[in-house]
């Protein structure tokens, strides 16, 4: 098998609700996305998928849809203010943990028919989430 990783840099804010520690206030982080592919073959470049590719796919729509915006659940009560300022938000029904952004760009990943393996956020430099569908329960 052959793996390849790109690296996303993004920056956000968002905050936790149903969550006693500070993260329940609006805050923001420069988070670093961490995207593997994998595949058993290459083509006839010798490439996996080229890196270029993954870029314009995955990198332009983090770029469009969570760059520089806040990434709030539906039920967050500031999210009307903040839609009534016209400030950017990207709007999800669950949590905007570490763990549900993953999950959110590995399933764009896939929706883009690329052969995602795992996604990891970097929440700050020494905190992650990882997602990924490993069929092996060894993994
Ligand atoms: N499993 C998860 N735990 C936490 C998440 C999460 O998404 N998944 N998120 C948060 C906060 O949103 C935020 O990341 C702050 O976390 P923290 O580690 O406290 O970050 P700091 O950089 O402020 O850490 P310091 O060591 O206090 O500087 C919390 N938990």
């Amino acid at each position: 098998m052959y793996r390849i990783t790109q690296q996303i840099d993004f920056c956000y804010g968002h905050r936790l609700l149903n969550y006693a520690g500070k993260c329940r206030n609006l805050h923001g982080h420069n988070g670093r996305v961490q995207i593997s592919l994998e595949a058993a073959e290459l083509d006839n470049r010798g490439m996996l998928i080229d890196f270029t590719d993954i870029k314009k796919s995955i990198a332009t729509w983090i770029d469009s849809e969570l760059d520089h915006r806040m990434i709030l659940h539906e039920d967050d009560p500031a999210l009307s203010m903040l839609l009534e300022l016209n400030e950017p938000v990207y709007v999800i029904s669950y949590n905007p943990t570490a763990e549900n952004i993953a999950r959110l760009i590995y399933e764009f990943a896939n929706s883009e028919k690329l052969p995602v393996r795992e996604v990891t956020l970097w929440e700050t430099p020494k905190s992650s989430a990882t997602y990924g569908e490993w069929s092996s329960p060894s993994h």
